[in-house]
Protein backbone atom coordinates (compact mmCIF):
# COMPACT_ATOMS: atom_id res chain seq x y z
CA UNK A 1 0.00 0.00 0.00
CA UNK A 2 1.19 3.25 -0.94
CA UNK A 3 0.76 6.61 1.06
CA UNK A 4 1.44 9.40 -1.75
CA UNK A 5 -1.66 12.22 -1.89
CA UNK A 6 -0.24 15.71 -0.93
CA UNK A 7 -0.99 19.11 -1.30
CA UNK A 8 0.94 22.17 -1.01
CA UNK A 9 -0.76 25.55 0.43
CA UNK A 10 0.74 28.07 3.23
CA UNK A 11 -2.42 30.64 2.61
CA UNK A 12 -5.63 30.46 3.60
CA UNK A 13 -7.29 27.02 4.04
CA UNK A 14 -3.91 25.19 5.67
CA UNK A 15 -5.84 22.93 7.80
CA UNK A 16 -6.97 20.32 4.73
CA UNK A 17 -2.77 20.42 4.27
CA UNK A 18 -2.67 18.80 7.32
CA UNK A 19 -6.13 16.29 6.59
CA UNK A 20 -4.41 15.55 3.20
CA UNK A 21 -0.85 15.34 3.66
CA UNK A 22 -1.36 13.93 8.03
CA UNK A 23 -4.53 12.77 8.77
CA UNK A 24 -5.02 10.65 5.60
CA UNK A 25 -1.67 9.12 6.13
CA UNK A 26 -2.77 7.67 9.54
CA UNK A 27 -6.20 7.19 8.34
CA UNK A 28 -4.89 5.46 4.94
CA UNK A 29 -2.25 3.17 7.24
CA UNK A 30 -4.69 2.09 9.78
CA UNK A 31 -6.89 0.91 7.57
CA UNK A 32 -4.43 -0.82 5.54
CA UNK A 33 -2.60 -2.32 8.25
CA UNK A 34 -5.72 -4.20 9.43
CA UNK A 35 -6.27 -5.56 6.82
CA UNK A 36 -3.01 -6.77 5.84
CA UNK A 37 -2.19 -7.79 9.39
CA UNK A 38 -0.81 -11.60 9.57
CA UNK A 39 -1.54 -12.59 12.81
CA UNK A 40 -5.36 -11.56 12.06
CA UNK A 41 -5.75 -13.54 8.81
CA UNK A 42 -4.03 -11.33 6.25
CA UNK A 43 -0.97 -11.52 4.19
CA UNK A 44 1.50 -9.45 5.28
CA UNK A 45 2.75 -7.09 2.96
CA UNK A 46 4.58 -3.58 3.16
CA UNK A 47 3.19 0.20 3.26
CA UNK A 48 5.52 2.72 1.37
CA UNK A 49 4.76 6.50 1.85
CA UNK A 50 6.08 9.65 -0.05
CA UNK A 51 7.77 11.81 2.81
CA UNK A 52 9.82 14.64 0.74
CA UNK A 53 13.34 16.55 1.87
CA UNK A 54 10.71 18.75 3.64
CA UNK A 55 10.28 15.63 6.06
CA UNK A 56 14.10 15.41 7.05
CA UNK A 57 14.57 19.65 7.47
CA UNK A 58 12.60 22.73 8.37
CA UNK A 59 11.95 25.31 5.86
CA UNK A 60 10.64 28.77 6.30
CA UNK A 61 8.80 28.54 2.66
CA UNK A 62 6.74 25.72 3.38
CA UNK A 63 6.38 25.29 7.70
CA UNK A 64 2.67 24.11 7.55
CA UNK A 65 3.72 21.28 4.26
CA UNK A 66 7.37 20.74 6.34
CA UNK A 67 4.99 20.04 9.48
CA UNK A 68 2.65 17.45 7.77
CA UNK A 69 5.70 15.03 6.66
CA UNK A 70 7.29 15.25 9.66
CA UNK A 71 4.37 14.39 11.20
CA UNK A 72 4.20 11.30 8.76
CA UNK A 73 8.23 10.53 9.26
CA UNK A 74 7.54 9.94 12.80
CA UNK A 75 3.92 8.43 12.51
CA UNK A 76 5.66 5.71 10.57
CA UNK A 77 8.86 5.35 12.19
CA UNK A 78 6.45 4.81 15.64
CA UNK A 79 5.32 1.37 13.73
CA UNK A 80 8.35 0.68 12.31
CA UNK A 81 9.28 -0.24 15.65
CA UNK A 82 5.96 -1.84 16.76
CA UNK A 83 7.46 -4.86 18.96
CA UNK A 84 4.32 -6.84 17.66
CA UNK A 85 5.08 -5.68 13.95
CA UNK A 86 6.97 -8.67 13.31
CA UNK A 87 4.09 -10.88 13.70
CA UNK A 88 1.79 -9.15 11.58
CA UNK A 89 4.24 -9.21 8.65
CA UNK A 90 4.05 -5.70 7.91
CA UNK A 91 7.03 -3.71 6.70
CA UNK A 92 6.85 0.16 6.99
CA UNK A 93 9.59 2.65 4.77
CA UNK A 94 9.10 6.21 3.12
CA UNK A 95 10.67 7.87 -0.30
CA UNK A 96 11.64 10.96 0.32
CA UNK A 97 12.33 13.13 -2.88
CA UNK A 98 14.16 16.84 -3.38
CA UNK A 99 12.09 18.82 -5.90
CA UNK A 100 10.56 17.13 -8.82
CA UNK A 101 9.15 18.00 -11.94
CA UNK A 102 5.17 17.32 -11.12
CA UNK A 103 1.72 19.58 -11.26
CA UNK A 104 2.77 20.39 -7.47
CA UNK A 105 5.02 22.31 -8.52
CA UNK A 106 4.20 23.25 -12.21
CA UNK A 107 0.46 24.53 -11.20
CA UNK A 108 1.23 26.32 -8.23
CA UNK A 109 -0.61 28.53 -6.74
CA UNK A 110 2.01 31.08 -5.81
CA UNK A 111 -0.52 32.83 -3.23
CA UNK A 112 -0.34 29.66 -1.34
CA UNK A 113 3.54 29.45 -0.74
CA UNK A 114 5.70 31.64 1.02
CA UNK A 115 8.50 33.57 -0.38
CA UNK A 116 7.21 31.61 -3.96
CA UNK A 117 10.64 33.47 -5.43
CA UNK A 118 13.15 31.96 -3.53
CA UNK A 119 10.88 28.64 -3.57
CA UNK A 120 10.79 28.87 -6.85
CA UNK A 121 14.45 29.10 -8.05
CA UNK A 122 15.63 26.96 -5.48
CA UNK A 123 13.00 23.84 -6.57
CA UNK A 124 14.50 24.77 -10.04
CA UNK A 125 17.94 23.95 -8.63
CA UNK A 126 17.44 20.80 -7.16
CA UNK A 127 14.70 19.77 -9.73
CA UNK A 128 14.88 16.21 -10.88
CA UNK A 129 12.24 14.38 -13.36
CA UNK A 130 9.67 11.81 -11.72
CA UNK A 131 11.26 9.25 -13.36
CA UNK A 132 14.37 9.30 -11.00
CA UNK A 133 11.44 8.82 -8.19
CA UNK A 134 10.00 6.10 -9.71
CA UNK A 135 13.06 4.15 -10.42
CA UNK A 136 14.20 4.69 -6.71
CA UNK A 137 10.41 3.77 -5.52
CA UNK A 138 11.56 0.32 -7.26
CA UNK A 139 14.46 -0.22 -5.89
CA UNK A 140 13.19 0.03 -2.42
CA UNK A 141 10.62 -2.54 -3.49
CA UNK A 142 13.19 -4.70 -4.86
CA UNK A 143 15.49 -4.71 -1.38
CA UNK A 144 14.79 -7.98 0.73
CA UNK A 145 14.09 -5.66 3.84
CA UNK A 146 13.14 -2.19 4.43
CA UNK A 147 10.95 -2.26 7.57
CA UNK A 148 12.48 1.09 8.66
CA UNK A 149 14.66 2.61 5.67
CA UNK A 150 13.92 6.56 4.54
CA UNK A 151 14.98 6.16 0.62
CA UNK A 152 16.27 10.02 0.15
CA UNK A 153 16.41 10.88 -3.64
CA UNK A 154 18.32 13.84 -4.88
CA UNK A 155 19.84 14.83 -7.51
CA UNK A 156 23.27 13.75 -6.61
CA UNK A 157 21.59 10.28 -6.14
CA UNK A 158 20.07 7.83 -3.87
CA UNK A 159 21.01 7.41 0.06
CA UNK A 160 19.28 4.94 2.15
CA UNK A 161 18.63 6.63 5.67
CA UNK A 162 17.66 4.53 8.86
CA UNK A 163 14.58 6.11 10.19
CA UNK A 164 16.35 6.70 13.60
CA UNK A 165 19.35 8.07 12.47
CA UNK A 166 17.96 10.94 10.33
CA UNK A 167 18.60 13.62 13.48
CA UNK A 168 22.25 15.58 12.20
CA UNK A 169 23.25 15.30 15.78
CA UNK A 170 24.05 19.32 15.44
CA UNK A 171 23.45 20.38 19.03
CA UNK A 172 21.44 23.82 20.11
CA UNK A 173 23.82 26.82 21.22
CA UNK A 174 21.00 29.56 23.07
CA UNK A 175 23.97 32.45 22.22
CA UNK A 176 23.72 31.32 18.70
CA UNK A 177 19.82 31.14 18.25
CA UNK A 178 18.03 32.37 15.85
N1 LIG B 1 6.82 17.56 -6.51
C1 LIG B 1 7.77 17.66 -5.59
O1 LIG B 1 8.68 18.50 -5.68
C2 LIG B 1 7.79 16.72 -4.44
C3 LIG B 1 6.71 15.95 -4.10
N2 LIG B 1 6.79 15.11 -3.03
C4 LIG B 1 5.66 14.29 -2.63
O2 LIG B 1 5.33 13.41 -3.68
C5 LIG B 1 3.96 13.02 -3.55
C6 LIG B 1 3.29 13.13 -4.88
O3 LIG B 1 3.26 14.52 -5.24
P1 LIG B 1 3.46 15.03 -6.74
O4 LIG B 1 3.27 13.90 -7.68
O5 LIG B 1 4.69 15.82 -6.80
O6 LIG B 1 2.27 16.07 -6.81
P2 LIG B 1 0.93 16.05 -7.65
O7 LIG B 1 0.21 17.28 -7.26
O8 LIG B 1 1.25 15.82 -9.07
O9 LIG B 1 0.22 14.75 -7.11
C7 LIG B 1 -0.47 14.71 -5.89
C8 LIG B 1 -1.65 13.77 -6.06
O10 LIG B 1 -2.38 13.79 -4.84
C9 LIG B 1 -3.74 13.72 -5.19
N3 LIG B 1 -4.59 14.26 -4.13
C10 LIG B 1 -4.55 15.48 -3.57
N4 LIG B 1 -5.53 15.62 -2.67
C11 LIG B 1 -6.21 14.44 -2.64
C12 LIG B 1 -7.31 13.95 -1.92
N5 LIG B 1 -7.97 14.71 -1.01
N6 LIG B 1 -7.73 12.68 -2.14
C13 LIG B 1 -7.10 11.92 -3.04
N7 LIG B 1 -6.04 12.32 -3.77
C14 LIG B 1 -5.60 13.56 -3.57
C15 LIG B 1 -3.86 14.58 -6.44
O11 LIG B 1 -5.01 14.25 -7.17
C16 LIG B 1 -2.59 14.21 -7.18
O12 LIG B 1 -2.80 13.11 -8.04
C17 LIG B 1 3.38 13.90 -2.45
O13 LIG B 1 3.34 13.17 -1.23
C18 LIG B 1 4.38 15.04 -2.33
O14 LIG B 1 4.39 15.61 -1.06
C19 LIG B 1 7.93 14.98 -2.29
C20 LIG B 1 9.02 15.71 -2.59
C21 LIG B 1 9.04 16.65 -3.67
C1 LIG C 1 5.48 23.91 -4.45
C2 LIG C 1 6.18 23.29 -3.27
C3 LIG C 1 6.30 21.82 -3.39
C4 LIG C 1 7.08 21.21 -2.25
C5 LIG C 1 7.77 20.01 -2.75
C6 LIG C 1 8.60 19.33 -1.71
O1 LIG C 1 8.16 18.31 -1.17
C7 LIG C 1 9.89 19.81 -1.33
C8 LIG C 1 10.51 20.76 -1.97
C9 LIG C 1 11.82 21.29 -1.48
C10 LIG C 1 12.83 21.29 -2.52
C11 LIG C 1 13.49 22.47 -2.51
C12 LIG C 1 12.93 23.34 -1.57
O2 LIG C 1 13.32 24.45 -1.26
C13 LIG C 1 11.71 22.72 -1.04
C14 LIG C 1 11.37 23.06 0.39
C15 LIG C 1 11.96 22.28 1.54
C16 LIG C 1 13.42 22.03 1.58
C17 LIG C 1 14.26 23.06 2.24
C18 LIG C 1 15.68 22.81 1.92
C19 LIG C 1 16.63 23.57 2.75
C20 LIG C 1 17.88 22.79 3.03
O3 LIG C 1 18.25 21.89 2.28
O4 LIG C 1 18.48 23.03 4.05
Amino acid sequence: MVNNAAIVNEGSGWQRVIAINLTAVIVGTKLAAAHMRKDKGGKGGRIVSTLSVAGLVQSHMTPVYCATKHGVRAYITGLCKDPTRPDQGIEYAMIAPDAVDTPMFQSVDSNRVLFWDELKDEMKRRMMKPQAVGEAFLQLLRSDVINGAILQVDIQGKTFRHMECVNDGVTFDPSKAF
